[in-house]
């Protein structure tokens, strides 16, 4: 079943919810051209869920994705934290921070009763997720109010597992993907597979929806991943350049410059591998350094960092989320790439 008929909307289009990076605004811009927009939970307070799903529900009808993570908390590491903490600390210097003084920063918050209580009120059409699923009791909540429930997979055992949970259709990530690897039953990187051979083998493999995701940036790509069986495809790093994004300064300048064009998986900025565009940090501890602790406490200690040097509009500590592909990040408005990208 393609994924206009299974959540009501014209183009098989689906706006990933990015972190960070957007609100509300960008979600509504997609959903009124016809697409899926997409509203990321994972850094907001229950209060600023409510807020953003009332600001959707009053600008469209259309239906909407709101999007959770779902990792385990993790239990706090004092000697890993600690030697985190030393291996900033030439950078707290440099920067004039004091390294003794790092604020404590609200974590993400895997999806909980709490976030699900103010979905109630709203009873979004797609709830999606990002590393795994929350417990049944949580899913059956969703599919009480006839919500839909979708999730990544990074690899065939993945997507049979979110099949043999009852998902509605499941999000083939593709390595090429900007942001987090959604990787919840491996944390070996090196399994992780490029879009055009995952999609098949899940194809193949399982008889869910499959929606196509990674590096998908032209009308001519999104034909192609329909043509090989996706049922839809999600498209996240082409939309960061656009108006409705609260994409900062220094993440525009760098996907419009030169230094997009090398991307790499990194877990200094969070703990989890992400895809971002190679900046000092990662260039200077490895990418994929064992130096940080556990998702999502890496990044109280970069944040101090982050925000200082981009105060001096300098990115060398910051989070450039970006997929291998930003040839299609245009700034145009989001409705405008929508209707471009589905061939309009
Ligand atoms: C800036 C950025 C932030 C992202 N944040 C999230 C997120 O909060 N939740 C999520 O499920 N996926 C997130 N993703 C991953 C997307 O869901 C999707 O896999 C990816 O954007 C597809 O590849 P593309 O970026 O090449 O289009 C993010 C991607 C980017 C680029």
């Amino acid at each position: 079943m393609k994924v206009t008929e299974l959540f009501g909307i014209k183009h098989p289009i689906l706006q990933a919810p990015m972190a960070g990076v957007q609100g509300s605004e960008l979600a509504i811009a997609v959903a009124q051209a016809g697409g899926l927009g997409g509203l990321p939970c994972a850094m907001l307070s229950p209060e600023l869920i409510q807020q953003e799903l009332h600001r959707i529900r009053m600008a469209t009808t259309s239906p909407i994705n709101v999007n959770f993570f779902c990792h385990q908390a993790p239990i706090p590491d004092a000697e890993h934290e600690a030697r985190w903490r030393l291996a900033l600390r030439p950078y707290y210097v440099e920067l004039g921070l004091d390294p003794d003084a790092i604020p404590e920063v609200p974590g993400r918050r895997p999806f909980d009763a709490q976030a699900c209580d103010v979905l109630s009120e709203f009873e979004p059409e797609v709830v999606s997720f990002h590393f795994g699923l929350p417990n049944e009791q949580l899913l059956n909540r969703i599919r009480g109010w006839g919500g839909k429930i979708i999730s990544s997979a990074t690899t065939l055992e993945e997507a049979i597992w979110l099949q043999a949970r009852g998902v509605d259709a499941i999000i083939a990530q593709g390595l090429e993907a900007g942001g987090h690897r959604a990787m919840f039953l491996t944390d070996d990187v090196t399994e992780q597979k490029g879009l055009f051979a995952l999609l098949p083998q899940l194809l193949e493999h399982t008889s869910t929806p499959i929606i196509a995701a990674g590096g998908i940036a032209s009308p001519k790509a999104v034909r192609a991943a329909l043509t090989l069986g996706a049922a839809g495809v999600q498209i996240g790093t082409a939309y960061l350049l656009c108006p409705e994004a609260k994409t900062t300064s220094v993440h525009r300048q760098a996907l419009k410059s030169s230094a997009a064009d090398h991307t790499a998986l990194t877990r200094l900025f969070s703990g989890r591998p992400a895809r971002g565009i190679v900046n000092r940090i990662m260039r200077e501890l490895g990418p994929l350094s064992s130096l940080p602790p556990a998702f999502p406490l890496a990044s109280t200690a970069i944040a101090p960092l982050r925000a200082a040097s981009e105060a001096l509009n300098n990115a060398d500590f910051s989070p450039l989320w970006a997929g291998q592909n930003v040839k299609g990040c245009q700034e145009i408005a989001a409705g405008e790439l929508t209707h471009w990208l589905a061939g309009d």
